[in-house]
């Protein structure tokens, strides 16, 4: 109503129009009365918060009805916020339209009225030759109806003495339903005490479960899903298929353990996944049913209760497993591969060999693991690692990619034919203690390389992110089943942070991506970090401490090695390699220590070292 319209109302109308309202109002509340709400306390033109009176507020008792009266008094609705599926609309002059879906569909229902009769002989057999007794058909208070010419089986679905439902099964396997019942599980009644439950697909499976000594079992009231659904579990009045699982929620949520028993096929397991997904996985176990034949399992109670009796039927079902639960597992899970690790069957349990006995004590190739290499600019760390890819290729055959940014291809090649063949690629300064590799030797390791490298090299100007580097390695990994990667080194790759990203949390994910990597396909990783520009060096051998970026370098390698060469002459040979190993977390590998190799400019092999000198690291820790 504007201003204007309310200016030219005079006090008469306006009293008039007030009581109008009023009469209304006390109309409306006693509609709302024989709906059980009492909106006394409730003003027009607001929301006000009551108990609902089908749910009661659950345990709790909360005001969990929200009522809303129009401000003309004409008509109010109501909706309840619990799960119980109230809703209506009253008006004054019109009738109550109620949503309720409870209130619409339920009929009451008697064993009289519905025309059940007791079992005849015919049925009695039936159920005999499953192996059902008459003293369970009669607690169960299984009966039957005549629909047509037909005699069914009644399954009444009772609950805290009332019968609620009846289905109906023939002897050749059809089903009806009593229509506009409520929906609950069968044998409802023999739950309400215990806090261990079993939940079958299907009422003659309920009375097999009996035969075995369990009475605290249900049946679901409608069959399986073909599959498992995809998408989010429904708002409990969306939920359908499932209704009579909320609709048994004051059994159902008192119960710490369920033992889903349902068929051992398709639908049935996807119903188990359905009932795990409402009940909560933590509190389901599953039933794995016993081996029918070589490869055929029985499918369900029944079968098994008809096949092998009522005791295999008990200790199947006091076999059943915890449900899965995504990520969470028992260690029992990974016995085959601890079997195969104690028995060695998958090799290089050990570790492989470096290829120098120097360092067999420290340091071996675990497939899978992540190895950081650092060490100051020019020690030798990528000639280092490239003579230990050759001998692991030449002892146990071994491939590798590579992804090392700095070096040019044909160096890299060079450096690597070198190390196979043995022998200088020219006739350089650097080589001419040895003849030069000839033509052939040139062509046969060209082959050698072709099938033992792969190169991982970004084309673009741009730097590669970490994600690029392991995707190709994971490619390389399906084609070509290498078994290392070479990430030389780590600050070629692109490290561009998200703006609240720390460096060492970037590198902290960074290290989980590689590790993940390097797991999940058993293919053990080089990672190149250089130290931080460390002044006032005095040539000693860098800290593991020392690499630039952040202290996870350390914290989340497997290995940890200093590569370090002598530039002293007055402190010993200057072809003299120190291979610190620094930390080792698996002891099955190695142990920290330091390996002492010699350096042949010419081939650029390494081969170990005589001599053991004592080389003074720089800022000694006894971390690692
Ligand atoms: N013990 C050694 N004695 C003499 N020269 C060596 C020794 N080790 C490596 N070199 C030479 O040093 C050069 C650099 O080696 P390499 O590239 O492997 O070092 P790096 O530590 O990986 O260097 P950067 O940190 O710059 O990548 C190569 O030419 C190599 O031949």
């Amino acid at each position: 109503m504007s201003n204007n319209e309310s200016t030219n109302v005079g006090p008469e109308e306006d009293e008039a129009g007030k009581r109008a309202v009023l009469s209304k109002l006390v109309s409306l509340m006693r509609k709302l009365a024989e709906q059980g709400i009492d909106a006394q306390s409730c003003p027009p033109g607001q929301r006000s918060g009551l108990i609902c009176p089908t749910c009661e507020g659950g345990d709790s008792g909360e005001k969990n009805l929200t009522l809303y009266i129009y401000p003309d008094g004409s008509s109010a609705k109501w909706s309840c916020r619990r799960k119980c599926g109230l809703k209506g609309v009253v008006q004054v002059d019109g009738k109550l339209v109620s949503k309720d879906p409870i209130e619409k569909v339920e009929r009451k229902i008697t064993v009289e009225g519905i025309k059940l009769e007791p079992l005849c002989d015919e049925i009695q057999d039936f159920f005999a030759a499953r192996a059902i007794s008459v003293k369970t058909l009669e607690r169960n208070r299984v009966m039957q109806k005549r629909i047509g010419d037909e005699i069914m089986i009644a399954f009444a679905y009772w609950q805290r003495g009332e019968l609620v439902s009846c289905k109906y099964r023939s002897l050749t396997k059809k089903f009806v339903q009593e229509r506009n019942t409520r929906k609950i599980l069968y044998g409802l009644d023999d739950i309400e005490k215990t806090s261990e439950i079993i939940i079958v697909e299907g009422e003659i499976d309920k009375l097999a479960m009996e035969e075995a000594g369990f009475l605290n079992c249900v049946s679901v009231a409608d069959g399986a899903p073909v599959t498992v659904s995809s998408k989010e579990i429904p708002s409990e009045d969306k939920d359908t298929a499932f209704k009579y699982i909320w609709n048994c929620n004051d059994y159902l949520k008192k119960v710490s353990r369920i033992v889903l028993a349902t068929d051992g096929d398709g639908p049935g397991q996807a119903l188990a996944e359905e009932l795990a997904r409402r009940l909560g996985k933590e509190r389901c176990w599953l039933v794995k049913w016993p081996k029918k034949s070589e490869d055929e399992h029985f499918k369900d109670a029944n079968e098994v209760l008809m096949s092998k009796g009522p005791h295999l039927l008990k200790e199947a079902i006091l076999n059943a497993e915890p449900y899965p639960i995504q990520g969470l597992f028992p260690f029992k899970d990974f016995f085959d591969e601890i079997d195969a690790y104690y028995h060695r069957t998958h090799g290089h349990e050990y570790g492989v060999s470096t290829g120098w006995k120097n360092l067999d004590n420290f340091y071996s190739v675990v497939p899978g693991e992540l190895t950081v290499v650092t060490g100051i600019p020019n020690s030798g760390k990528s000639e280092w690692i490239d003579a230990m890819l050759c001998n692991l290729n030449h002892s146990v055959g071994w491939k590798f990619a590579f992804c090392s940014m700095e070096n040019k291809v044909r160096d890299h090649g060079r450096k690597l034919l070198e190390k196979h063949v043995k022998k200088p690629f020219f006739d350089a300064d650097y080589g001419r203690t040895v003849q030069r590799m000839s033509a052939e030797e040139l062509d046969e390791g060209k082959q050698w390389l072709n099938d033992t490298f792969y190169l991982i090299r970004c084309e673009m100007d741009s730097l590669p992110s970490i994600e690029w580097v392991l995707e190709r390695a994971k490619a390389a990994v399906l084609r070509y089943g290498i078994r290392g990667l070479v990430i030389d080194p780590y600050n070629e790759l692109d490290h561009q942070r998200t703006p609240r990203q720390t460096e060492t949390e970037y590198v902290s994910q960074m290290l989980t991506k590689i590790k993940r990597f390097s797991q999940h396909h058993s293919c053990h990783v080089w990672f190149v970090a250089h130290p931080k520009q460390l002044q006032h060096w005095d040539g000693s051998a860098p800290n593991l401490y020392d690499i630039s970026g952040s202290a996870h370098f350390i914290n989340k390698c497997d290995n940890g090695i200093i590569v370090h060469r002598n530039r002293d002459a007055k402190a010993g040979p200057l072809d003299l390699v120190q291979i610190g190993v620094r930390k080792v977390r698996n002891k099955v590998a190695g142990q920290i220590g330091d390996a002492y190799l010699c350096y042949d400019r010419a081939t650029g092999l390494y081969s170990d070292s005589p001599v053991t000198p004592e080389i003074p690291e720089r800022r000694p820790s006894n971390r690692y």
